[in-house]
């Protein structure tokens, strides 16, 4: 056996564990297609994660609301821990294990989509944001480290990455997260097709940019 030094070693590694995620591509494709379903229907997506998670969270929401290969309408998707102010704010008043959880019950409505990214999937303020969005009617999505873990016990859907490293793991959320994108273009597309196919002035995607405001009503 080749023994590598430890940072060709880290190749080696997401090389491994990238071959064994792709049995597990399918669970992306799905949950774009259900994405642009939901997003399209006038609801949202709210992420949230811990550290490096936070930022492939972050990711996900803004190539929804901004774009991710062509352009599209922009999409309601809310990354929760980058409100600084509310997240402090709830730290600070409620504890740390709060800080998603009443964001949750504060954006999400039910047929949302919560979106939670977790290495350990052991969370707390992950998991009582899972209980929070089960109680509002929002499905909740995992995607973690190794199975099985808590997160993923407390969700509706879960893909979980079989790879020894949290940064491993990261990586192919990072992954992840850019599959569950291009499902999501590749099912809008398909619906404007439709809809042009049908004679309709709007495709699909573009009836849902131009009805969400009136579609998504709040409390
Ligand atoms: O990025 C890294 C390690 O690669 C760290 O910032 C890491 O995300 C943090 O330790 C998180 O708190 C871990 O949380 P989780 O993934 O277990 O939910
Ligand atoms: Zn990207």
């Amino acid at each position: 056996m080749t023994v590598h030094p430890p940072v060709v070693g880290h190749c080696d590694e997401l090389q491994v564990a990238l071959g064994a995620f792709r049995a597990s591509a399918h669970v992306t494709q799905r949950w774009g297609d259900r994405l642009a379903a939901v997003l399209g229907g006038g609801g949202r997506l709210l992420a949230a994660g811990n550290g490096g998670s936070a930022a492939q969270a972050q990711h996900l929401t803004a190539e929804l609301v901004g774009r991710y290969r062509d352009d599209r309408p922009p999409f309601s998707a809310i990354a929760l821990h980058a409100d600084t102010s509310s997240t402090t704010a709830i730290a600070n008043d409620y504890g740390v294990d709060e800080v998603f959880a009443r964001q949750v019950r504060a954006h999400g409505r039910k047929g949302d989509v919560l979106m939670l990214l977790s290495t350990s999937g052991a969370s707390a303020n992950l998991l009582s944001a899972a209980d929070a969005a089960r109680a509002a009617g929002v499905r909740v999505w995992a995607l973690t480290g190794r199975a099985p873990n808590p997160l993923m016990a407390g969700s509706d859907e879960s893909l979980c990455v079989e790879a020894p490293s949290t940064a491993t793991v990261q990586e192919i959320h990072l992954v992840a997260v850019h599959m569950i994108c291009a499902a999501f273009d590749a099912a809008l597309e398909r619906g404007e097709r439709g809809g042009r196919a049908a004679g309709s002035a709007a495709g699909a995607g573009r009836a849902a940019g131009a009805g969400r405001a009136a579609q998504r009503k709040r409390r």
